[in-house]
């Protein structure tokens, strides 16, 4: 069985990319970086445990992938570019193989985004993966929770509740037809992060999340740190097709783990946005507005408003 700094230099050294910015990577005490001038830091860490974020028959790749996807998602909801990652893995065992799988989904993704590896941790627990991204963005330029306002559109890009219902469909919670379920299943193992769209969004958007906890609670919070409100009409969502056969919208925006950007364009620039949509490749749809009062409000099929009930994904309740 290979030891830990054996398994560190056969699945991990090679992944340390070629960045002419990486002073110092994989193998002191800390790696050292070269921040390009008149930009700021964006610094970001997340957690994928077992049994929380992923079922224990995630494919090793898939779990590579996504670990680096979520924390690259959160750059690109604020409008930075990927740079540099640290890996910090918790290891029931040291299964040659399975790194060599969790490498490669790893790699293929940090590859097409040019982020190198540049440091990280391995020691035996519980299966768990830390992954610190950090990238840059032109000084006072990044796009924030904060900034929406009042008459703001609420867009969202690609398409919400997939993976949430990929997630049921796992624990035997609902049957899902084969297409929708292979649909789901690659939404959830493999989510692409919006990189190209954060940087496009910079400029024009107001404020900006990335939907991890669900689509109406990640709303909310950009709600809450922008002082407004929200009203939302639930026929506008952009959703998978078939997803209404199996699923009602409300739980659809609830489910999270759909690793897409929710922003808030200011009316000006909204006429901005379809050549946008067309040079990122991805859907933007307005999904409401943003209201001077807080709260958060549904308008439905029939054009009844309603509150919307808390909801999304919370660790603790
Ligand atoms: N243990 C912690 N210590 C310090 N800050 C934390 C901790 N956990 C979360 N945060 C911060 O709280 C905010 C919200 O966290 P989270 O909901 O995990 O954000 P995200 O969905 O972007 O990952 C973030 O700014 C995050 O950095
Ligand atoms: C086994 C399993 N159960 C449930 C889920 C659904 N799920 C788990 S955590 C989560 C929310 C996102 O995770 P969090 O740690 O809150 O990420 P953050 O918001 O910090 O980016 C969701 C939707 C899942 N992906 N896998
Ligand atoms: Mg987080």
């Amino acid at each position: 069985m290979p030891g830990e700094f054996e398994l560190i230099a056969r699945h991990f050294a090679a992944l340390t990319g070629r960045r002419a910015d990486v002073v110092l990577g994989v193998g002191d005490d800390a790696a050292l970086l070269d921040l390009p001038p008149g930009q700021e830091l964006v610094a970001t860490v997340d957690t994928l445990a077992l049994g929380v974020h992923f079922f224990a028959d995630c494919p090793p790749a898939a779990l590579g992938h996504k670990a680096l996807a979520v924390n690259l998602s959160d750059l690109a909801a604020m409008g930075a570019g990927p740079a540099w990652a640290l890996l910090a893995l918790t290891l029931p065992a040291a299964d040659d193989a399975w790194l060599a799988r969790f490498a490669a989904g790893f790699a293929a993704l940090a590859r097409s985004f040019d982020v190198s590896l540049v440091g990280g941790d391995t020691c035996r627990g519980p299966l768990a993966v830390t992954i610190t991204a950090l990238g840059h963005v032109p000084r006072g330029q990044a796009l924030r929770r904060s900034g929406a306002r009042a008459g703001d559109g609420v867009y969202v890009s690609g398409e919400i509740g997939a993976a949430g219902l990929a997630v049921r469909a796992r624990r035997g919670e609902i049957t899902l037809p084969a297409a929708l379920a292979t649909h789901a299943a690659r939404r959830l193992d493999y989510p692409q992060p919006r990189v190209a769209l954060g940087l496009a969004l910079r400029g024009l958007a107001s404020a900006a999340i990335d939907v991890s906890d669900g689509l109406l609670a990640d709303l909310g919070h950009i709600c809450a740190s922008s002082g407004v409100g929200a009203r939302l009409e639930l026929a506008r969502l952009p959703l998978p097709d078939g997803a209404l056969a199996v699923a009602t919208r409300e739980s659809l925006v609830g489910s999270g783990d759909d690793y897409e950007l929710c922003f808030t364009v200011p009316p000006r620039h909204e006429p901005a946005l379809g050549a946008l949509a067309a040079s990122v490749g991805c859907a933007l749809t307005c999904i409401g507005r943003i209201e001077a009062a807080p709260g958060l409000w549904l308008v439905d099929e029939a054009g009844q408003t309603r509150p919307a009930a808390q909801g999304g994904h919370d660790h603790f309740r």
